[in-house]
Protein backbone atom coordinates (compact mmCIF):
# COMPACT_ATOMS: atom_id res chain seq x y z
CA UNK A 1 0.00 0.00 0.00
CA UNK A 2 1.21 3.38 -1.23
CA UNK A 3 1.85 5.82 1.52
CA UNK A 4 -0.56 8.23 -0.63
CA UNK A 5 -2.78 5.50 0.09
CA UNK A 6 -2.06 5.10 3.73
CA UNK A 7 -2.93 8.80 4.09
CA UNK A 8 -5.99 8.87 2.43
CA UNK A 9 -7.30 5.88 4.54
CA UNK A 10 -6.59 7.53 7.98
CA UNK A 11 -8.79 10.71 8.08
CA UNK A 12 -11.92 9.14 7.05
CA UNK A 13 -12.46 5.53 7.70
CA UNK A 14 -16.03 4.78 5.99
CA UNK A 15 -14.67 6.35 3.00
CA UNK A 16 -11.64 3.75 2.87
CA UNK A 17 -14.49 0.88 2.72
CA UNK A 18 -14.99 2.47 -0.61
CA UNK A 19 -11.66 2.79 -1.45
CA UNK A 20 -11.07 -0.82 -1.13
CA UNK A 21 -14.19 -2.36 -2.17
CA UNK A 22 -13.86 -1.76 -5.64
CA UNK A 23 -10.34 -4.16 -5.67
CA UNK A 24 -11.61 -6.27 -2.82
CA UNK A 25 -13.98 -9.81 -3.60
CA UNK A 26 -17.43 -9.37 -3.38
CA UNK A 27 -18.57 -10.06 -0.11
CA UNK A 28 -22.49 -10.74 0.77
CA UNK A 29 -22.85 -10.60 4.39
CA UNK A 30 -27.44 -10.99 3.46
CA UNK A 31 -27.90 -14.38 4.05
CA UNK A 32 -26.39 -13.91 7.60
CA UNK A 33 -28.14 -10.67 8.31
CA UNK A 34 -31.80 -12.25 6.92
CA UNK A 35 -31.27 -15.67 8.51
CA UNK A 36 -30.20 -14.83 11.84
CA UNK A 37 -27.90 -17.06 11.66
CA UNK A 38 -24.36 -16.37 13.39
CA UNK A 39 -21.69 -15.59 10.96
CA UNK A 40 -18.25 -17.18 11.91
CA UNK A 41 -16.83 -15.06 13.84
CA UNK A 42 -13.65 -14.17 11.64
CA UNK A 43 -13.73 -14.53 7.77
CA UNK A 44 -10.38 -14.95 5.71
CA UNK A 45 -10.44 -13.48 2.31
CA UNK A 46 -6.51 -12.92 1.54
CA UNK A 47 -6.32 -16.19 -0.85
CA UNK A 48 -8.57 -13.92 -3.51
CA UNK A 49 -6.32 -10.99 -3.70
CA UNK A 50 -4.65 -9.97 -6.18
CA UNK A 51 -1.30 -9.60 -5.46
CA UNK A 52 -0.60 -6.31 -4.19
CA UNK A 53 -3.76 -5.97 -2.44
CA UNK A 54 -4.07 -5.86 1.25
CA UNK A 55 -4.67 -8.11 3.89
CA UNK A 56 -8.20 -8.28 4.83
CA UNK A 57 -10.23 -9.75 7.25
CA UNK A 58 -13.92 -9.33 8.65
CA UNK A 59 -14.34 -9.84 12.05
CA UNK A 60 -17.94 -10.25 13.83
CA UNK A 61 -19.58 -9.11 17.34
CA UNK A 62 -22.44 -11.16 17.53
CA UNK A 63 -24.21 -8.94 20.56
CA UNK A 64 -24.42 -5.78 18.18
CA UNK A 65 -24.24 -7.79 14.98
CA UNK A 66 -21.54 -5.33 13.71
CA UNK A 67 -18.93 -5.79 11.06
CA UNK A 68 -15.28 -4.61 12.58
CA UNK A 69 -13.17 -4.78 9.29
CA UNK A 70 -9.06 -5.21 9.49
CA UNK A 71 -7.27 -3.94 6.44
CA UNK A 72 -3.28 -4.05 6.63
CA UNK A 73 -0.51 -3.20 4.12
CA UNK A 74 1.08 -7.28 3.88
CA UNK A 75 4.62 -5.23 3.57
CA UNK A 76 5.38 -2.49 5.71
CA UNK A 77 2.47 -4.57 8.68
CA UNK A 78 0.53 -1.46 8.99
CA UNK A 79 -3.26 -1.70 9.81
CA UNK A 80 -6.04 0.02 10.33
CA UNK A 81 -9.26 -1.40 12.11
CA UNK A 82 -12.60 0.07 11.27
CA UNK A 83 -15.78 0.14 13.82
CA UNK A 84 -14.00 -2.15 16.24
CA UNK A 85 -16.60 -2.86 18.87
CA UNK A 86 -15.56 -3.06 22.78
CA UNK A 87 -16.65 -6.55 23.95
CA UNK A 88 -14.24 -8.19 21.08
CA UNK A 89 -11.10 -5.72 21.18
CA UNK A 90 -9.06 -8.31 22.87
CA UNK A 91 -9.91 -11.40 20.15
CA UNK A 92 -9.06 -8.16 17.42
CA UNK A 93 -6.26 -7.47 19.30
CA UNK A 94 -4.63 -10.85 19.52
CA UNK A 95 -5.16 -11.67 15.87
CA UNK A 96 -3.29 -8.51 14.48
CA UNK A 97 -0.64 -9.70 17.13
CA UNK A 98 -1.04 -13.14 15.77
CA UNK A 99 -0.84 -11.90 11.92
CA UNK A 100 2.40 -9.45 13.32
CA UNK A 101 0.54 -6.35 12.16
CA UNK A 102 1.00 -3.01 14.11
CA UNK A 103 -1.98 -1.07 14.60
CA UNK A 104 -2.29 2.53 13.59
CA UNK A 105 -3.81 4.91 16.23
CA UNK A 106 -7.11 5.62 15.13
CA UNK A 107 -7.03 9.57 15.78
CA UNK A 108 -9.21 11.47 17.56
CA UNK A 109 -7.38 14.75 19.10
CA UNK A 110 -8.36 13.93 22.40
CA UNK A 111 -6.30 14.73 25.68
CA UNK A 112 -5.81 12.86 28.86
CA UNK A 113 -4.35 14.54 31.61
CA UNK A 114 -2.29 12.75 34.63
CA UNK A 115 -2.76 14.33 38.15
CA UNK A 116 -0.12 13.17 41.35
CA UNK A 117 0.44 13.84 44.51
CA UNK A 118 4.08 14.19 44.36
CA UNK A 119 4.68 12.82 48.53
CA UNK A 120 2.01 9.98 48.11
CA UNK A 121 2.33 9.58 44.69
CA UNK A 122 -1.36 8.59 44.22
CA UNK A 123 -2.62 9.54 40.47
CA UNK A 124 -5.25 10.21 38.68
CA UNK A 125 -5.79 9.81 35.09
CA UNK A 126 -8.68 11.91 32.89
CA UNK A 127 -10.42 10.79 30.17
CA UNK A 128 -7.68 7.47 29.23
CA UNK A 129 -8.18 6.44 25.84
CA UNK A 130 -7.27 2.64 24.66
CA UNK A 131 -4.92 3.48 21.87
CA UNK A 132 -2.33 4.83 24.32
CA UNK A 133 -3.21 3.40 28.01
CA UNK A 134 0.29 1.58 27.36
CA UNK A 135 2.29 5.06 27.07
CA UNK A 136 0.06 6.53 29.71
CA UNK A 137 0.88 3.22 31.96
CA UNK A 138 4.77 3.33 31.03
CA UNK A 139 4.75 7.27 31.84
CA UNK A 140 3.12 6.25 35.54
CA UNK A 141 5.39 3.51 36.48
CA UNK A 142 8.56 6.07 35.64
CA UNK A 143 6.84 8.45 37.66
CA UNK A 144 6.70 6.13 40.68
CA UNK A 145 3.22 6.82 40.50
CA UNK A 146 0.03 4.45 41.82
CA UNK A 147 -3.24 5.34 39.78
CA UNK A 148 -6.23 5.42 41.87
CA UNK A 149 -8.85 6.54 39.87
CA UNK A 150 -9.57 6.60 35.88
CA UNK A 151 -12.20 9.91 36.12
CA UNK A 152 -14.21 10.59 32.47
CA UNK A 153 -15.91 13.43 32.11
CA UNK A 154 -18.79 12.07 29.92
CA UNK A 155 -19.47 9.19 27.89
CA UNK A 156 -18.59 9.09 24.35
CA UNK A 157 -16.78 6.82 22.41
CA UNK A 158 -13.80 8.91 21.79
CA UNK A 159 -13.17 9.39 25.35
CA UNK A 160 -14.30 6.15 27.87
CA UNK A 161 -12.72 3.31 26.17
CA UNK A 162 -9.30 3.45 28.27
CA UNK A 163 -10.76 2.99 31.76
CA UNK A 164 -12.16 -0.68 30.94
CA UNK A 165 -8.66 -1.96 30.16
CA UNK A 166 -7.03 0.28 32.56
CA UNK A 167 -9.06 -1.68 35.28
CA UNK A 168 -7.72 -5.08 34.10
CA UNK A 169 -3.67 -3.67 34.18
CA UNK A 170 -3.77 -1.96 37.23
CA UNK A 171 -5.20 -3.92 40.37
CA UNK A 172 -7.84 -1.90 42.57
CA UNK A 173 -8.11 1.12 40.09
CA UNK A 174 -11.62 2.65 40.43
CA UNK A 175 -13.58 4.27 37.50
CA UNK A 176 -15.81 7.20 37.70
CA UNK A 177 -18.29 9.44 35.73
CA UNK A 178 -21.52 11.16 36.13
CA UNK A 179 -24.18 9.68 37.43
CA UNK A 180 -26.32 11.31 34.49
CA UNK A 181 -23.87 9.47 31.94
CA UNK A 182 -26.06 6.58 31.71
CA UNK A 183 -22.97 4.55 32.10
CA UNK A 184 -21.92 2.30 35.18
CA UNK A 185 -18.93 2.52 37.10
CA UNK A 186 -17.28 2.54 40.49
CA UNK A 187 -18.28 5.46 41.38
CA UNK A 188 -21.15 8.02 40.05
CA UNK A 189 -20.33 11.46 40.57
CA UNK A 190 -22.80 14.42 41.66
CA UNK A 191 -22.52 17.88 41.88
CA UNK A 192 -19.40 19.01 44.44
CA UNK A 193 -18.46 15.16 44.52
CA UNK A 194 -14.73 15.37 45.41
CA UNK A 195 -12.04 12.89 43.74
CA UNK A 196 -8.97 12.95 45.90
CA UNK A 197 -5.21 11.81 45.52
CA UNK A 198 -2.71 12.37 48.25
CA UNK A 199 -3.91 15.94 49.82
CA UNK A 200 -4.82 16.90 46.26
CA UNK A 201 -8.83 16.46 44.86
CA UNK A 202 -10.94 17.52 41.73
CA UNK A 203 -14.21 19.03 42.21
CA UNK A 204 -16.84 17.70 40.16
CA UNK A 205 -19.07 20.46 38.24
CA UNK A 206 -21.95 19.46 36.22
CA UNK A 207 -21.62 20.65 32.71
CA UNK A 208 -24.15 19.55 30.63
CA UNK A 209 -25.25 20.22 27.30
CA UNK A 210 -22.95 18.57 25.02
CA UNK A 211 -24.26 15.34 26.68
CA UNK A 212 -26.29 14.88 29.77
CA UNK A 213 -23.75 13.83 31.58
CA UNK A 214 -20.86 16.37 31.06
CA UNK A 215 -18.51 17.19 34.05
CA UNK A 216 -15.51 19.49 34.62
CA UNK A 217 -13.19 18.65 37.17
CA UNK A 218 -11.47 21.49 38.70
CA UNK A 219 -8.72 21.15 41.49
CA UNK A 220 -8.94 22.25 44.94
CA UNK A 221 -7.23 25.17 44.98
CA UNK A 222 -8.98 26.68 41.74
CA UNK A 223 -6.03 26.53 39.40
CA UNK A 224 -6.78 24.06 36.59
CA UNK A 225 -10.59 22.95 34.97
CA UNK A 226 -10.52 20.07 33.00
CA UNK A 227 -13.80 21.23 30.71
CA UNK A 228 -14.09 17.75 28.52
CA UNK A 229 -16.25 18.76 25.63
CA UNK A 230 -18.18 21.39 27.22
CA UNK A 231 -15.79 24.36 26.70
CA UNK A 232 -13.02 23.76 23.87
CA UNK A 233 -10.33 26.77 23.19
CA UNK A 234 -11.86 28.89 21.16
CA UNK A 235 -15.00 27.09 20.96
CA UNK A 236 -17.31 24.11 22.73
CA UNK A 237 -18.41 20.73 22.65
CA UNK A 238 -20.93 20.28 19.25
CA UNK A 239 -24.68 19.75 20.31
CA UNK A 240 -26.31 18.21 17.35
CA UNK A 241 -25.89 14.60 18.16
CA UNK A 242 -26.25 12.20 21.46
CA UNK A 243 -28.09 14.00 23.95
CA UNK A 244 -26.94 17.51 22.83
CA UNK A 245 -28.52 20.89 23.61
CA UNK A 246 -27.36 23.86 22.83
CA UNK A 247 -29.28 26.09 25.63
CA UNK A 248 -28.07 23.58 28.48
CA UNK A 249 -24.75 23.76 27.12
CA UNK A 250 -24.33 27.91 27.52
CA UNK A 251 -25.97 27.70 30.92
CA UNK A 252 -23.30 25.30 32.21
CA UNK A 253 -20.24 27.59 30.44
CA UNK A 254 -21.49 30.58 31.78
CA UNK A 255 -22.59 29.49 35.26
CA UNK A 256 -20.43 26.71 36.09
CA UNK A 257 -16.86 27.66 34.42
CA UNK A 258 -16.88 31.29 33.50
CA UNK A 259 -17.30 31.69 37.39
CA UNK A 260 -14.18 30.39 38.18
CA UNK A 261 -11.07 32.68 38.75
CA UNK A 262 -10.37 34.43 35.57
CA UNK A 263 -6.74 32.86 35.88
CA UNK A 264 -7.93 29.61 35.96
CA UNK A 265 -6.61 27.15 33.48
CA UNK A 266 -8.47 25.50 31.18
CA UNK A 267 -7.70 22.08 29.85
CA UNK A 268 -10.56 20.73 27.04
CA UNK A 269 -10.57 17.07 25.94
CA UNK A 270 -10.03 18.14 22.42
CA UNK A 271 -8.18 20.56 19.96
CA UNK A 272 -8.36 20.36 16.44
CA UNK A 273 -5.56 23.14 15.82
CA UNK A 274 -2.61 22.66 18.62
CA UNK A 275 -3.66 24.53 21.09
CA UNK A 276 -3.15 22.83 24.52
CA UNK A 277 -3.75 25.31 27.04
CA UNK A 278 -6.53 28.80 27.93
CA UNK A 279 -7.62 30.47 30.99
CA UNK A 280 -11.68 31.33 31.93
CA UNK A 281 -10.55 35.10 31.52
CA UNK A 282 -9.16 34.79 27.82
CA UNK A 283 -12.53 32.64 27.31
CA UNK A 284 -14.67 34.75 28.26
CA UNK A 285 -13.30 37.46 26.51
CA UNK A 286 -12.49 35.72 23.12
CA UNK A 287 -14.19 32.65 22.44
CA UNK A 288 -15.69 33.37 19.44
CA UNK A 289 -19.36 31.21 20.61
CA UNK A 290 -19.97 31.68 24.14
CA UNK A 291 -19.64 35.27 24.52
CA UNK A 292 -22.23 35.69 22.24
CA UNK A 293 -26.04 35.70 23.47
CA UNK A 294 -27.83 32.54 24.08
CA UNK A 295 -29.94 33.17 21.06
CA UNK A 296 -27.26 33.77 18.69
CA UNK A 297 -25.35 30.69 20.63
CA UNK A 298 -28.14 28.87 20.02
CA UNK A 299 -28.30 29.65 16.26
CA UNK A 300 -24.78 29.05 16.01
CA UNK A 301 -24.60 26.05 17.06
CA UNK A 302 -27.36 25.06 14.98
CA UNK A 303 -25.65 25.75 12.01
CA UNK A 304 -22.34 24.17 12.35
CA UNK A 305 -22.52 21.60 9.96
CA UNK A 306 -19.37 19.70 11.65
CA UNK A 307 -18.24 16.44 9.87
CA UNK A 308 -19.05 13.47 12.09
CA UNK A 309 -15.89 13.14 14.84
CA UNK A 310 -13.31 10.15 13.82
CA UNK A 311 -13.71 7.46 17.01
CA UNK A 312 -17.70 8.10 17.21
CA UNK A 313 -18.11 6.78 13.69
CA UNK A 314 -15.26 4.14 14.36
CA UNK A 315 -16.83 2.84 17.29
CA UNK A 316 -20.86 2.13 16.60
CA UNK A 317 -20.87 -0.79 19.46
CA UNK A 318 -19.81 2.18 22.15
CA UNK A 319 -21.91 4.92 20.23
CA UNK A 320 -24.86 3.29 20.60
CA UNK A 321 -24.05 1.62 23.78
CA UNK A 322 -23.78 5.28 24.60
CA UNK A 323 -27.12 6.07 23.45
CA UNK A 324 -28.53 3.37 25.54
CA UNK A 325 -28.53 4.28 29.31
CA UNK A 326 -26.54 1.43 31.78
CA UNK A 327 -25.11 -0.26 28.62
CA UNK A 328 -21.24 0.68 29.06
CA UNK A 329 -19.52 0.07 32.12
CA UNK A 330 -16.00 1.53 32.97
N1 LIG B 1 -13.70 19.61 13.36
C1 LIG B 1 -13.55 18.36 14.03
C2 LIG B 1 -14.84 17.70 14.23
C3 LIG B 1 -14.69 16.76 15.37
C4 LIG B 1 -15.79 16.96 16.37
O1 LIG B 1 -16.94 16.99 16.01
N2 LIG B 1 -15.43 17.06 17.65
C5 LIG B 1 -16.41 17.16 18.68
C6 LIG B 1 -15.83 16.58 19.93
S1 LIG B 1 -15.78 14.86 19.78
S2 LIG B 1 -17.71 14.42 19.99
C7 LIG B 1 -16.85 18.56 18.92
O2 LIG B 1 -17.65 18.78 19.80
N3 LIG B 1 -16.32 19.51 18.16
C8 LIG B 1 -16.72 20.88 18.27
C9 LIG B 1 -16.11 21.68 17.18
O3 LIG B 1 -16.48 22.86 17.08
O4 LIG B 1 -15.29 21.14 16.42
C10 LIG B 1 -12.54 17.51 13.28
O5 LIG B 1 -11.56 18.06 12.88
O6 LIG B 1 -12.68 16.29 13.15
Amino acid sequence: MSAALLNRLKPAASSAIRLWSCRAPVIDNRSAALSHRRPPSVRFYSGLMESGAPLFRQLFESESSTYTYLLADTDTREAVLIDPVLETVERDLKLINELGLKLKVAESSTYTYLLADTDTREAVLIDPVLETVERDLKLINELGLKLKVAVNTHCHADHITGTGLLKKKVFGLKSCISKHSGAAADIQLSEGDRITFGKHCLTVRETPGHTDGCVTYVTGDQRMAFTGDALLIRGCGRTDFQQGCPKRLYESVHKKIFTLPGHCFIYPAHDYKGQTVSTVDEENKFNPRLTKTLDEFVNIMNNLNLPKPKKIVCNKSLTAAAERTHRVTL
